[in-house]
């Protein structure tokens, strides 16, 4: 089995030690083309080589953004004409193997594995003896000539604005933490309008809903963690189904305090709520907005957009786990 694997060197948590670790024992048991990624983008370069060369797993030892990358690197080849189309689209892509170094980590710790390097390492090592798959869907955005996948989330409104401005402060050399996201999320709720709201949410057999100020989309669940605590604002998302949705139509405190004491808490119940908007297993929807809305993908700031459309994409990829 003829693996690549792509180390993220400057990631949050990755460092020269995990990675030597990682190298010794996944090179033990496959054979190992090892490629660092030099600049943002690199990933999703080297993942499609590895597509258009037949490698059979891709393995990823980074943060959200990095594996993000390789998924669409993986997904968007670099000949999509040599590639026949199949009955379960995975089966024609390398699988992939997660390796946690980020600073959040969601992808990677929402398919099960452990948060720690070493620790994910061996179970993968264990996924791979046994030839342990899971097959899972991804997300995909599209907004005016372009298109991303996601792994587990997008966002449009106060969330992408919060993580514009934490990217902002990482910029200027401070830590991505949960108390960084919390604290920026807190002062940042002053600042964002919770007055007029700029969304519209249509799809395929779905009644259009006006007046929406935020809008999270799932691909799984959890959404995110703060810490080791999961956040469940779609608790019935899953990487086997469609896309799921929460919408805000209201952002004032009395409005919002109930929900995050719901969605801090783990249960299999969805949000309850007046104005809120909700989405279960959806293949397709579409938000459109009055004025430029702040987007994000998988945790990474994807600018403003006015009207972005979002598919689910079943059986994309196989992992292994
Ligand atoms: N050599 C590099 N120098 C600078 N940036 C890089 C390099 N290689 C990759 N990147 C970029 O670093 C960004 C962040 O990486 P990644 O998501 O792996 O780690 P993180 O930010 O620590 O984790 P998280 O997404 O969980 O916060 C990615 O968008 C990637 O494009």
């Amino acid at each position: 089995m003829r693996a690549m694997l792509l180390v993220n060197p400057k990631a949050t948590t990755t460092n020269a030690r995990t990675r030597d670790v990682l190298i010794r024992a996944l090179g033990a048991a496959v054979e190992l083309t090892v490629e660092q990624t030099g600049y943002r983008g690199h990933a999703a370069t080297l993942a499609s080589t590895a597509r258009a060369k037949g490698y059979d797993v891709v393995a990823v030892l980074g943060g959200d953004g990095t594996i993000n990358e390789a998924v669409n690197g993986l997904l968007n080849p670099v000949d999509e004409t040599a590639v026949a189309p199949a009955a379960d689209p995975s089966a024609g892509r390398p699988a992939v193997i997660v390796i946690p170094g980020g600073s959040a980590n969601v992808f990677a710790r929402a398919l099960g594995l452990p948060n720690d390097p070493v620790e994910a390492t061996g179970a993968v090592l264990e996924a791979l003896r046994e030839n342990r798959r899971r097959t899972v869907g991804l997300g995909q955005a599209l907004w005016n000539d372009q298109s991303r996948y996601f792994t587990f989330c997008a966002g449009m409104g106060y969330d992408a604005e919060v993580i514009r401005a934490v990217e902002g402060l990482r910029g200027s050399g401070h830590k991505a933490t949960p108390t960084r996201y919390v604290n920026t999320a807190l002062r940042h709720y002053l600042a964002t309008d919770k007055r007029q709201p700029a969304m519209t949410l249509t799809g395929p057999g779905i009644p259009a809903v006006e007046g929406v100020f935020m809008a999270i989309v799932s691909n799984t669940s959890p959404w995110t963690y703060l810490g080791s605590k999961p956040i469940h604002p779609t608790p019935w998302a899953s990487f086997e189904t469609g896309l799921d949705l929460l919408g805000l139509q209201r952002m004032g405190p009395i409005a919002l305090l109930p929900l995050i004491r719901q969605i801090l808490t783990e249960r299999d119940s969805l949000p309850s709520g007046k104005h809120l908007v909700q989405l279960h297993d959806e293949s397709e929807f579409t938000l459109t907005a009055r004025r430029p809305v702040a987007f994000e993908l998988d945790g990474d700031y994807l600018g403003e957009r006015e009207s972005v459309t979002f598919r689910s994409t079943p059986n994309a990829l196989q992992v292994l786990v």
